[in-house]
């Protein structure tokens, strides 16, 4: 990446900055391979942040199909952390999972389930056989003590699981329906909307070496950190990450070696090498030091995040296009990567931060507002669909995590809060799934990569022009839907 003019010698955040387009020779914004470079298994440079708010297994199973990993965090206890990655690695790579009742379940529950996915129906199934579906026009208006089979379409098109897309596409479109079963002999197997039809020739899916979607877990610095990392190994997350607010710290530095060992003998025993991602820092040092400790990448990221309050508590962080401009670099000159953690609102942050050399760009808050995310779908008095999150260092967030201490330890440590407690992150009704999200981020990203002629993120990162602007050149790039 190289700037258009002198950079100013103050630190700069996304919006400080865009980029000019160059000469390209690529064709189509198809033909721009969005694999990551961090050698995590990633087809597109997406991560979804360790927080209990947001990563759990849907959001996991979700996103790995479109080619990304979710986090599951350090505040889930392991066992339950082995038994969500069981869950991710049983999930079909292609088929979205589907939520099914029997035909006496009455249309409350199937109500209640309804906001569990995103494509909107629930399949009535007995003895593992599909008999009809439910959407929400069948269920709006009707007695929730009413049983599913009395209001279920039984007008469904069943499909094998060798289908092409494009098939499932045009017969879902021939009868005006959303959601085709996928059913091996009359065991149904998932769902598959249209829009999943086209997704499922844009995307892939990031698998392990046996072909199962992949998803990694956090673990502290606190507590018994290898005991943790062992069991997580054990259990096949696919990533570790080695996460606190203060990263260059040491003990960071003991942890990671630590979790390196584990690793280490992980490895020896299975012959897979499991790749750990330790932060926060912002700096050049900061990167060297945990790499020096074990670390394959390093999450980079001082208070941008949309939950905290870390810069306004303390005055310590750091612009996060500079920084990840920076420990990029330094990285790349030992030949690892970082992930650009937080801050991210709009596709042209994650265009930017991967411009600026980063492997992946991690998501919390704008993936909040989701029907993925682990919270329970909630309506405000307007009617409008939200998700409540919170801050991994809030005081509700530290409460959870010093669970087993006393009550005297646990209020002093809620004292040290460096995050929200409570917000309302609305769901988009435009884009109400993270797959929607996906959508719009990664046909902004491919987008990008054309307009600076890169065919590849190695490629973008190479080629990337940047320039620094004012306010008024931001505020000019802004949409104005309303005029003005
Ligand atoms: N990216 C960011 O800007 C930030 C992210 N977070 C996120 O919040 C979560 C919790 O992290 P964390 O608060 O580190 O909690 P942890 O539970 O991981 O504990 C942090 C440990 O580090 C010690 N510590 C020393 N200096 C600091 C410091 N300046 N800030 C915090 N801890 C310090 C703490 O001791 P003691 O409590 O005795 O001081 C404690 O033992 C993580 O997911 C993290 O990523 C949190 C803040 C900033
Ligand atoms: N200072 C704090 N940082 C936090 C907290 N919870 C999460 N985080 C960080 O934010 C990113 C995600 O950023 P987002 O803008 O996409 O939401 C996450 O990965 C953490 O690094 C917190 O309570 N305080
Ligand atoms: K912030």
């Amino acid at each position: 990446m190289k700037f258009i003019a002198t950079p100013p010698a103050y630190d700069l955040t996304y919006s400080d900055v865009f980029m000019v387009p160059r000469r390209s020779s690529v064709a189509s914004r198809l033909d721009v391979d969005l694999t990551s470079t961090d050698g995590i298994g990633t087809t597109i440079p997406l991560v979804v942040a360790n927080m209990t708010a947001v990563s759990g297994r849907r959001m996991a199973e979700t996103v790995a199909r479109r080619g990304g990993v979710a986090i599951i965090p350090q505040d889930i206890p392991t066992d339950v952390v082995a038994s969500t990655v069981a869950k991710v690695k049983n999930s079909h790579t292609v088929f979205d999972t589907p939520i099914s009742v029997t035909p006496h379940d009455t249309v409350g529950q199937a109500i209640s389930l309804l906001a569990k996915r995103a494509h909107g129906a629930v399949v009535v199934v007995q003895d593992g056989k599909p008999l009809g579906l439910v959407s929400e026009a069948d269920l709006t208006g009707v007695d929730r003590f009413a049983q599913v089979h009395e209001v279920m379409s039984d007008d469904l098109v069943i499909v094998s699981p060798d289908t092409a897309p494009e098939d499932i596409f045009s017969r879902l479109s021939e009868k005006h329906l959303t959601v085709a079963l996928v059913c091996e002999g009359d065991r149904l197997l998932g769902v598959m909307t249209r829009k999943h039809a086209l997704r499922s020739t844009l995307y892939r899916p990031a698998v392990d070496p046996d072909g199962r979607l992949i998803v990694g877990a956090a673990v502290g610095i606190n507590g018994d950190v290898a005991g943790r990392a062992e069991a997580l190994l054990t259990a096949g997350v696919d990533v570790l990450v080695v996460d606190t607010a203060h990263g260059h710290q040491d003990k960071m530095i003991s942890g990671l070696k630590a979790v390196g060992e584990a690793r280490d003998r992980f490895a020896e025993q299975t012959g897979r090498r499991i790749s750990v991602a330790a932060g926060n820092v912002v700096s050049a040092d900061g990167v060297r030091e945990l790499v020096d400790a074990g670390a394959d990448v390093i999450k980079v990221g001082v208070g941008p995040g949309a939950m905290c309050t870390t810069r306004m508590m303390t005055g310590v962080g750091r612009p996060q296009f500079s920084a990840v401009l920076e420990c990029a670099a330094a990285a790349r000159e030992l030949g690892k990567a970082i992930w650009a953690d937080g801050g991210v609102r709009y596709p042209r942050d994650v265009a930017l931060a991967l411009a600026a050399g980063a492997g992946s760009v991690m998501i919390g808050s704008w993936f909040a507002g989701t029907y993925e995310s682990t919270g329970n779908l909630l309506t405000d008095a307007e009617g409008r669909a939200y998700k409540e999150s919170f801050g991994m260092a809030s005081a509700r967030a530290v409460k959870m995590r010093t669970r087993s201490s006393s009550g005297f330890e646990r209020a002093r440590a809620g004292l040290f809060e460096e995050g929200i407690s409570s917000s309302r992150m609305y769901l988009d009704p435009e884009r109400p799934s993270v797959e929607d999200l996906i959508d719009q981020i990664i046909s902004g990203v491919r987008s990008a990569c054309t307009y600076a002629g890169a065919a590849s993120l190695e490629e973008f990162h190479r080629f990337a022009q940047v320039g620094i602007q004012s306010n008024s050149g931001y505020e000019e790039g802004r949409p104005l839907p309303a005029g003005w």
